[in-house]
Formats: structure tokens, C-alpha cells, sequence
């Protein structure tokens, strides 16, 4: 048996929809376009095929969107007024700063300076601490795309044993508190976890959010369960750039329940929460 695929560009399609109707009443009903501004510092490549897919995803859902492109010499300052000026701009109800950003700037900074009703990303300490005390508000966008997935699966999720491999702020955190939240047994692995391949083998749901090329194959995995692969690593093959998850597709998708791919996974789904996140946000707004 092969596992169910779980399809991300599908239901990133569907979410997109249910953004596109939001659109349409915040507009007709308080003349208001849903704008997200997107802040990139530096030429990184990769950063850039994912800021423009956000920019034509938008677009689609007759939301705004405003790209602000800095170099990569850009100082702290510089980078605090362009914050600044969005902050008070009632025009702009979403603000992402693109991660990573170049060594001399710093990152907590400059999360913390944008405002937390138009944190769409949902990074803010504020944001992160409502999250964790069971109050999410802004969720941060790839884990909240990753429960919708989950969802499709598992309509109730609690009692089910969920690894995380993975522990940084932006994706294994925010998804270990979401899957708390919806009553699984949580466990996070990262680099120093011991007997990481048994644990995952425990497990009903396994996320993988590493960032190692094919790391989890199908030893890993337990007979029917749920994966979640959330890697993107971009490997030159030939000359051309191709994407490889977290996790070994090829072995593990005859083992498994149900899978994700990539891409056309967790990726799509990461842009039409973003753009959910950003509705909201103006919603917020209103008041
Ligand atoms: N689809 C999407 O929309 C998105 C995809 N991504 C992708 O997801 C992946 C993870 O991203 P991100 O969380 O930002 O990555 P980070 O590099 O910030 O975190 C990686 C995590 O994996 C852990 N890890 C590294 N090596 C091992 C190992 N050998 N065994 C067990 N754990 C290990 C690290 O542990 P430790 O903390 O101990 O160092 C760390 O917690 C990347 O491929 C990234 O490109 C990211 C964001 C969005
Ligand atoms: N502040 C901030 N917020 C982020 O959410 C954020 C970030 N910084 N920095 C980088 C990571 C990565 N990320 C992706 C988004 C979409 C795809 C995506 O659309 N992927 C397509 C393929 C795109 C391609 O061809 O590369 C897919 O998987 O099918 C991938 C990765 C958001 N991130």
C-alpha cells in the first residue's frame, strides 16, 4: 500500500479561495485591501523565489502587497525606520522581515520592533507568548500549515504521539505548541537527542523540520503513520537546481499512512497561511 499523498498545493488552493471571499467582505464592507509588505534585505536567491511567489499569491487574492528590496549593506538603522514607517502606515497590515537576514543585523531586534498586530508571521515575543500560554493569535505560518495538513488526516489529533525533529523558533517550537494544543503526546528532538530513529519509530505523526537532505528514510517510520516533511533544501543535480525534503520520499511513502511532498508540500501551504495571517491581521485592525 502506498501512502495517502497529502496534497499542498491543493489545499493551499483552498485556503487561498476562503482568502479571496475574506478579501472581498473586508473590501466591500469597510473599503479596506488586505496589504502585506514584504522586507527584503540582501540577494539571497532562494529568499527571492519565495517573495515573489508571496507577491503573485497575493496579488490572485486581490490583496496588496508591497515589496521593499534593501541591500545587503543595509544598516540596523536603516532597516529600524523602514520598520518604523510601516508600523504607522494604516495602509500596511502585514509586515514580514525575510529570514535569514545578514550577519550584522540583528534578528531579535528587529522582530521585536514590528508592531504585533501586524506580526504575520506571528515572531513576536508577544505573539510567541500568547502561543505557548494557549492564546495563539498570529500563528506563525508553516506550523499552521502543517495542523491544516495534519487535519486532513486526523480530524481529531488527541492522544496521538507526535515527534518534531527539529527546535528552532520558526518552525519545531510554534509546531510542538500547536500539536500540544490539539491534545498530542509531544516529543522535540534536535541534535543532541538520543535514540532519535526509535523515538520516531514510536511515533503516530512525525514533522520533520531539520534541514538535511532525505535525513529521515523509512526505518524511521512506524507502519501508517502520518508524515510531515517541511525541508527545503535546494541541491544542484546536473547543473539544475532541484528540492529535496527532510525526509527520503522514495522509501518512506510505501511504509507510511500519509505523506507530504516536496515540493508541493508544506511549501504552499506556508504562503496561503501568510496571506491568511495577513487578513486577519487587518481584521484586528478594524477596531
Ligand atoms: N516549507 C516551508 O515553508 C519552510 C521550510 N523550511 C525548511 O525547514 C527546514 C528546517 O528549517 P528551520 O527550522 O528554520 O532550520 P534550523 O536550521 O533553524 O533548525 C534545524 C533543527 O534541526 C535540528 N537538527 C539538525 N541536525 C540534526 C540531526 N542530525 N539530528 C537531529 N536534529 C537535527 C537542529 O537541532 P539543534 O537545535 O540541536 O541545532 C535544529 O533544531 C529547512 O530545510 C528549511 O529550509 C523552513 C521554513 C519554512
Ligand atoms: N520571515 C520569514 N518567514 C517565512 O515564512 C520564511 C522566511 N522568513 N524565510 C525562509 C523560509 C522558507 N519559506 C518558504 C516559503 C514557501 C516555500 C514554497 O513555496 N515552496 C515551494 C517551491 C518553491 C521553489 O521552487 O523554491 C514548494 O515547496 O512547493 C518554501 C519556503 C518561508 N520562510
Amino acid at each position: 500500500m502506498m501512502a495517502q499523498l497529502i496534497d499542498g498545493k491543493q489545499i493551499s488552493a483552498e485556503v487561498l479561495q476562503e482568502v479571496a471571499s475574506e478579501v472581498a467582505l473586508l473590501k466591500a464592507e469597510h473599503d479596506i485591501v488586505p496589504t502585506l509588505a514584504v522586507v527584503l534585505v540582501g540577494e539571497d536567491p532562494a529568499s527571492q523565489v519565495y517573495v515573489r511567489n508571496k507577491v503573485k499569491r497575493a496579488t490572485e487574492a486581490g490583496m496588496g502587497s508591497i515589496e521593499h528590496r534593501l541591500d545587503a549593506g543595509t544598516t540596523q538603522s536603516d532597516l529600524n525606520e523602514l520598520i518604523d514607517f510601516l508600523n504607522n502606515d494604516p495602509e500596511v497590515h502585514g509586515i514580514l522581515v525575510q529570514l535569514p537576514l545578514p550577519p550584522h543585523l540583528n534578528e531579535d531586534e528587529v522582530i521585536s520592533s514590528i508592531h504585533p498586530a501586524k506580526d504575520v508571521d506571528g515572531f513576536h515575543p508577544l505573539n510567541v507568548g500568547a502561543l505557548a500560554s494557549g492564546r495563539p493569535s498570529l500563528v506563525p505560518c508553516t506550523p499552521q500549515g502543517c495542523m491544516i495538513m495534519l487535519r486532513q488526516v486526523h480530524p481529531d489529533l488527541s492522544g496521538k504521539n507526535a515527534v518534531v525533529v527539529g527546535r528552532s523558533n520558526i518552525v519545531g517550537k510554534p509546531m510542538a505548541a500547536l500539536l500540544l494544543q490539539a491534545n498530542c503526546t509531544v516529543t522535540i528532538a534536535h541534535s543532541r537527542t538520543k535514540n532519535i530513529e526509535s523515538l520516531c519509530r514510536n511515533a503516530d505523526i512525525v514533522v520533520a523540520a531539520v534541514g538535511r537532505a532525505e535525513f529521515i528514510n523509512a526505518d524511521w517510520i512506524s507502519p501508517g503513520a502520518t508524515v510531515i516533511d517541511v525541508g527545503i533544501n535546494a541541491i544542484d543535480v546536473d547543473g539544475k537546481r532541484k528540492l529535496f525534503g527532510d525526509v527520503d520520499f522514495e522509501s518512506v511513502s510505501p511504509i507510511a499512512g500519509a505523506i507530504t511532498p516536496v515540493p508541493g508540500g508544506v511549501g504552499p501551504m506556508t504562503i496561503a497561511c501568510l496571506l491568511l495571517n495577513t487578513t486577519r491581521a487587518a481584521k484586528f485592525q478594524l477596531d
